[in-house]
């Protein structure tokens, strides 16, 4: 597949870009080009940048509902709740979009069980899950009436159980266990080997599955699995999937009940040239293990509903040659976006008005924060961008601004949401001073000298 910077390499010097050079982007059809400039649906993203400055993420709230969508239409007519996994993206004007779409969500701390209830997701569409709950934050979620627990270690059923009693609430809990199935991603996002640290192993959950049954403040409801994430081979799935299946019926067996089973999120997306996940693939696995075996099913996509509903807006400040190299130093850095440091993820990186005819180079487009690490792209060959240019660095929908810093100082870059021709900001960029509003100096430091003493 061509991707979209050697697409735009096709275009003749001077020439309009020919209509089969309209990159195929990630994110299209919601970002795409039109008119010779980049939008988002409806709206230039140059106009996004006028009124939001860069960086900036943009997303497109009809990206997020279609992909929903395509969930819906993959599981239709099975008893299945989509349980948006806001780890990926926790912006409270998206959570609210999915809210009243009528989806679930999947939490993972206490902070996130807050948001996704002052975004008007109710508890009963609630799953908390992760490795390490305190008993404060069990205590919190039975308190707010939290209808899904994962448990995922021994130690932890016995303190959910004891906060259970102590507040004199039942709690309604999934053994999550560890399917042992090494899904093809990044190592640094595999979970469903037994090497990692998620998970009960899929032999020892009938007992623990049974101690829950007899406990009076515990009602294990079902069991869950979550395998990994940015899998693009749905054929994990089916593995995993199957020994939950076998797992079912063997609790079953056992006169226990079971009636939820959670399959987790995972499914990936297209960065550069990926195949696109087959959703009609995963849902007929799904349809087939578990369509006939009367349970509800809770399913936890996080990145595949946003990662391809935002981009990151950023200007090139200079370009720099230097050691024979090309340097675009752009005003987004890796405190924005940590994924390609991280991860060695690729981003598509676009310019918002293609100039046919520029250069085609290798470039490194990094950031202005002071380690070697801080890149966006290395030895990406694109038209080479004049200073002052935007470009939208794409797929930046999913663990992207929720993975940001304020490293250097740099305030959180703001983020936008599009909705057809109009567009919102729904977090801003905050000033200096509530960036160390929650700094402290004590009475006992010497006070700061007067400004013509430094
Ligand atoms: C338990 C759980 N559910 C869901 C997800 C969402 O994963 P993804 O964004 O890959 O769909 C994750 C993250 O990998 C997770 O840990
Ligand atoms: N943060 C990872 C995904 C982690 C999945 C969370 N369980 C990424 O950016 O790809």
């Amino acid at each position: 597949m061509s991707t979209p910077n050697t697409a735009l390499r096709a275009a003749e010097p001077g020439a309009p870009l020919p209509a089969d050079a309209v990159p195929a982007l990630p994110g299209a059809p919601h970002f795409a080009y039109r008119g010779g400039r980049l939008m988002a649906d409806e709206v230039p993203l140059e106009d996004v940048a006028e009124a939001a400055g860069t960086p900036v993420f943009v997303y497109s709230r009809q990206a997020v509902l279609d992909a929903a969508e395509a969930y819906r239409t993959a599981l239709a007519e099975l008893p299945a709740t989509i349980c948006y996994a806001m780890k990926a993206n926790g912006n409270g004007a998206l959570l609210r979009s999915l809210a009243t779409a009528g989806l679930g969500v999947d939490v993972v701390s206490a902070g996130e069980m807050k948001l996704a209830l002052r975004a008007g997701f109710p508890a009963s569409r609630i799953v908390f899950s992760g490795v390490g709950k305190t008993a404060a934050e069990i205590g919190e979620a039975l308190d707010a009436g939290i209808a899904h627990l994962n448990v995922e270690s021994e130690a932890e059923l016995e303190a959910v159980a004891q906060v259970a009693a102590q507040r004199g609430k039942v709690a309604h809990i999934l053994l999550r266990v560890n399917p042992d199935v090494a899904a093809a991603t990044h190592e640094k996002i595999a979970t469903g080997h037994k090497a990692t640290k998620f998970g009960i192993a899929l032999e020892h959950a009938p007992a623990l599955y049974a101690r829950a049954a007899a406990d009076p403040w515990l009602e294990p409801i079902g069991i869950a699995a979550h395998i990994g994430s940015q899998i693009i081979d749905m054929s994990p799935y089916r593995t995993a999937f199957g020994r939950m299946a076998e797992l079912v019926d063997a609790l079953r067996g056992q006169g226990l009940t079971v009636t939820q089973v959670d399959l987790g999120g995972g499914i990936g997306i297209r960065y550069r040239d990926e195949p696109l996940p087959d959703l009609a693939a995963y849902g007929a696995i799904v349809r087939e293990i578990f369509g006939h075996r009367d349970v509800e099913i809770l399913i936890e996509p996080g990145r595949s509903l946003v990662g391809n509903a935002g981009v990151l807006l950023t200007r090139v400040i200079y370009v720099k040659k230097s050691g024979g190299k090309t340097f675009v130093v752009v005003d987004a850095a890796m405190n924005d976006l940590i994924r390609p440091t991280l991860y060695d993820a690729w981003h598509e990186i676009v310019p918002v008005h293609p100039a046919p005819g520029a250069p085609v180079v290798p470039v490194d487009v990094v950031g202005p924060v002071c380690e070697t690490g801080d890149y966006l792209a290395r030895n990406r060959e694109m038209p080479e961008p004049v200073a002052g240019s935007l470009l939208a660095v794409m797929s930046a929908g999913a663990y992207a601004a929720v993975m940001a810093s304020s490293y250097n100082a740099r305030p959180l870059a703001p983020e936008v949401l599009v909705d057809g021709g109009r567009h919102a900001v729904v977090r801003r960029r905050p000033t200096m001073d509530e960036m160390t509003a929650l700094e402290a100096v004590p009475d006992w430091l010497a006070p700061a000298p007067p400004q013509g003493d430094r």
